[in-house]
């Protein structure tokens, strides 16, 4: 059949009715329409009212495509047509010169308290549980608590009592969630149960990293520490080798990156759903997605997005542009981000080796597993 050039028109914008179409029966609806169009456009011979149909055509399905991502608000049903806008990593500017952008959190609550954290970041040390707690504080829901509280995991701490431990919680309006971190927790043999008993249906984030790196970057910090006092520490390859040239199981780092052995005790308190595991070493380079994804797994709204990072070339790192107070820098500290002394690349195997078999251990206690076999140490 072929229609006249005003035919066509009408005819196509008849058809032009994506607001309701998108409305009665979504992305199915949309594309029956797109398709008895392209019809329509195939069936005309008149060159005039095809070249007017096509600009209707593209025009149309432009203003579809925005309608639904912009209906659909970023969260994971927009995967697909509309990741461009949201999800997919983006490599962001660099920038250097920007200061934070010191925005007091304008909160409009209900009973503003002290509260017993509804979630814990319990680990790893050294693997970027700063980073995680400092950007998580920049969602309007989330009240972090800045200061480690060891609270589970020392006995004299824990004997003052929860009441205690509410009492070092920052204030939070009912409809914000507090989370506190304290990495060592994760390698404490008490603190599982003992978190158990104050909220059995807490909200646990394990952060994760390489476990030879992790060791690395703990190794790292007691030099640092160490050299703040005048006192040279070993060298890592001393520490972590026992007389035989094998890796010391002894050696505390060693033993902290063994994760499998820590997790276990977890495990018998909690399910796996309820702990959510960060990749420490793609906070580093991808912040925004392992903050959007903690967002999901707590439960509060899509609130941080992806321009408020930016990579702070002297640093290193991802900085944020905005802050939760007006004296907090854009950047981690000094601390955060240490350069590593150089290992050789045969201890550096060797641990590697080490590691093998127990990260498989720990893989197959989490349900996921990690490429811990190529990162630069
Ligand atoms: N954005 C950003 N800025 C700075 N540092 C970052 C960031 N994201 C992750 N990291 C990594 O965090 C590592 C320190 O981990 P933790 O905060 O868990 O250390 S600690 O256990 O609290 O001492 C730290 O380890 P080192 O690099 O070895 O110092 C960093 O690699």
């Amino acid at each position: 059949m072929s229609l006249g050039s005003d035919d066509l028109q009408t005819s196509l914008l008849q058809h032009a009715t994506p607001d309701v179409t998108l409305r009665r029966s979504g992305s199915c609806a949309v594309a029956e329409w797109i398709t008895s169009v392209k019809a329509r456009l195939r069936s005309s011979k008149n060159l005039r009212s095809k070249l007017i149909a096509l600009v209707i055509l593209v025009v149309v399905t432009v203003i579809l495509i925005m309608y639904t991502c912009l209906s659909c608000g970023g969260g994971t049903q927009c995967a697909g047509i509309c990741s461009f806008s949201s999800l997919k990593p983006m490599k962001l500017k660099a920038d250097d010169e920007v200061t934070c952008n010191s925005t007091e959190k304008a909160f409009i609550g209900k009973n503003p308290a002290k509260r017993l954290p509804q979630a814990i970041i319990f680990g790893v040390r050294k693997a970027g549980t700063r980073a995680l707690l400092e950007f998580l504080g920049l969602h309007p829901d989330i009240v972090v608590n800045v200061v480690e509280q060891h609270f589970f995991s020392n006995d004299v701490n824990y004997s003052k009592g929860l009441e205690y431990y509410r009492e070092q919680m920052s204030a939070s309006y009912e409809q914000q969630i507090t989370i506190e971190k304290t990495p060592k927790y994760f390698i404490d043999i008490m603190a599982p149960e003992r978190i158990y008993r104050m909220n059995h249906s807490v909200k646990l984030i394990l952060i994760l990293r390489d476990p030879v790196v992790r060791l690395v970057s703990a190794y790292a910090q007691l030099v640092a520490k160490n050299k703040e006092n005048n006192i040279t520490y070993p060298p890592l390859e001393e520490m972590v080798l026992d007389e035989n040239g094998d890796v010391n199981l002894d050696y505390k780092l060693v033993q902290v990156s063994v994760y499998y052995k820590h997790i276990i005790h977890w495990l018998e308190f909690f399910d796996l759903h309820q702990i959510h595991i960060v990749d420490g070493d793609k906070l580093i380079t991808d912040p925004y997605y392992e903050i959007y994804e903690a967002e999901k797994f707590l439960g509060v709204g899509h609130k941080i997005q992806r321009d408020i990072f930016f990579f702070n070339k002297t640093k290193g790192f991802y900085c944020v542009r905005q802050c939760t107070s007006s004296t907090s820098p854009p950047c981690l500290g000094e601390t955060k981000g240490r350069q590593h002394p150089p290992v050789d690349k045969k201890l550096v195997e060797k641990l590697r080796n080490f590691f093998e078999d127990k990260n498989e251990k720990f893989f197959q206690l989490i349900h996921r597993s990690f490429n811990w076999t190529t990162l630069i140490v």
